[in-house]
């Protein structure tokens, strides 16, 4: 047992439940999976599963979310999770998101994003409308991010990696809604960080504290007067959580809103601490302790900005040395050189072409990518104090990638529609469709193979929407030596147990 840990938490807790939260690292916590509605409705989903000898139990009052009570074999490997029917997320992971309460057509700021169980929530509960922003400091951790936005099919949401702390200053009142999950000192998840035993000291939470207060007031900042910022971290500190809400409560004007979530016992926040004090409000804070909810630590806090902290209009020396790329520039689907190729997707796969206005593309070199209408609003409106050429400089030299590609040239007037999209928009792909026969043919298809003497009909050259199982699987190209699979390489991480 860890003596600092344990010390620190009976300055919060009786010694018998401090024992407790060590002694999670031990527990197993269930395994738990939220549907990914932006692809299948949550009743469709147990059934498919289910007919697979797993057995799911709804969570209640948790919307679209499921404990899994017997699992055959690793669920993650499931055609299904490959597919992108549903996320692993342990039920408090999904609590923040629910409390930013994000409405369709917002703009959402997520300020530390990596590996983004939350923003692909957030996305679904948007209903894949508006815009989100997926930043996170780390570039590895963003590869993460971009798998899941395309396994699960997500069209709102951009990629940006700059510090957090700089959002406040660029880009001012610009979003209703912002969450900060914030790095932490993770008491909360012992149970599958252990290693946090090791290296938990008072000195790295006094760290990790101001690094959370600059994230928090930089999301502060960057949301207009009346919008919703949540804080969350998967820790258990006073001075991670409460004391942090204490001093933006006493710094900016905010008030702490009330969470009601009926499905986990969870305490009151912390308004006593080391013999003084803190703001009575903090009481509508959440603290779920991993012994009580049988679920992973948290505390989470939704704040409302009641006021303007508009100080400054940000500057182009603001952005610093970054280069932009190509200016940003979204397109609607009556372009004259995206309609051409809208057209050749609408002859090959029998597309309704009134599909297309559905959405706002850009080219990306030899690419057309895609995503929700929010983008071009988002580029266009008018934000109090923030010059237009400004904001699209801003964006053009910090986001990665906004939405999916949907397709790339590959000759002279012919594309190659990607595995991503043709998934989105198998309800709507009549045409070039090839069934896979066989659990075998469908194992080398998503490993990437060549699918030899499938039932090919097509001559060679053409691109196919490739499914099993009532699933698309993705894009193949017909060869003389068999279907060969399109399937990007990120997208065949993980071993898939086709049955
Ligand atoms: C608790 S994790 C976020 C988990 C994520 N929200 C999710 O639900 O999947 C904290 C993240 O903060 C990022 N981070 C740390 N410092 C940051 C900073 N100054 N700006 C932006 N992100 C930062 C880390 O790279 C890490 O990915």
């Amino acid at each position: 047992m860890s003596e600092k840990i344990f010390n620190y938490l009976t300055k919060i807790l009786d010694p018998e439940s401090a024992r407790l939260v060590l002694k999670m690292y031990k527990l197993n916590i269930p395994l738990t999976i939220r549907t990914n509605t932006l692809k299948i409705s949550s009743s469709k989903l147990k059934e498919r599963l289910e007919s697979k000898g797993f057995k799911l139990r709804e969570i209640a009052f948790i919307p679209d979310s499921f404990i899994v009570v017997e699992e055959p074999f690793p669920i993650s490997k499931t055609l299904e999770h490959f597919a992108g029917f549903f996320y692993m997320q342990s039920l408090s992971s999904m609590l923040p998101s629910l409390a930013l309460e994000p409405e369709p057509d917002e703009f959402v700021l997520d300020i530390a994003s990596a590996p983004g169980s939350k923003t692909t929530h957030i996305a679904q509960l948007m209903k894949n409308t508006g815009i989100i922003i997926a930043n996170d400091i780390s570039f590895e951790r963003l590869k993460v991010v971009a798998h899941q936005i395309e396994r699960l099919g997500i069209l709102n949401t951009a990629i940006t990696s700059i510090d957090g702390n700089r959002f406040g200053n660029l880009l001012p009142e610009v979003f209703d809604r912002a969450l900060v999950d914030a790095p932490c000192s993770a008491l909360g998840i012992i149970s599958k960080a252990n290693e946090v035993l090791t290296w938990w000291n008072i000195d790295e939470v006094r760290r990790l504290s101001n690094k959370q207060y600059q994230l928090l007031t930089s999301a502060i900042k960057s949301v207009k007067p009346d919008g919703v910022i949540v804080y969350s971290t998967c820790t258990l500190t006073v001075e991670e959580n409460e004391l942090m809400i204490d001093s933006v409560l006493k710094k900016f004007p905010l008030e702490i809103e009330e969470i009601n979530y009926k499905t986990v016992d969870f305490d009151e926040g912390i308004t006593f601490y080391d013999g003084l004090p803190l703001d009575e409000r903090l009481k509508k804070a959440v603290r779920i302790y991993p012994f009580k909810s049988n679920t992973e630590g948290f505390f989470i806090a939704r704040l409302r900005k009641t006021d303007s902290t508009f100080s400054k209009s940000p500057e182009f020396s603001d952005i610093g040395n970054r280069v932009a790329h190509e200016k940003m520039r979204f397109l609607t689907a009556d372009d004259k050189d995206l309609k051409e190729a809208l057209k050749f997707l609408t002859d090959e796969f029998g597309i309704d072409e009134n599909i297309w206005s559905k959405f706002v593309y850009y080219f990306k070199n030899d690419e057309i990518w895609f995503c929700s209408p929010g983008w071009k609003k988002f580029l266009t409106l008018d934000f109090s104090g923030i010059d237009k050429n400004f904001k699209h400089h801003l964006m053009s030299s910090i986001i990665q990638r906004v939405g999916l590609k949907l397709a790339k040239s590959v000759k002279k007037a012919q594309w190659k529609i990607s595995t991503s999209a043709l998934q989105i928009l198998s309800p709507f792909v009549v045409k070039n469709i090839i069934e896979l026969q066989n659990e075998n043919q469908a194992r080398i298809f998503i490993n990437g193979g060549v699918v030899k003497n499938p039932d090919l009909n097509f001559r060679p050259g053409t691109y196919t929407a490739v499914n099993f199982d009532g699933i698309t699987l993705g894009c193949g190209l017909v060869t003389k030596e068999g279907l060969k699979s399109q399937i990007p390489k990120g997208r065949r991480t993980v071993e898939v147990e086709v049955m």
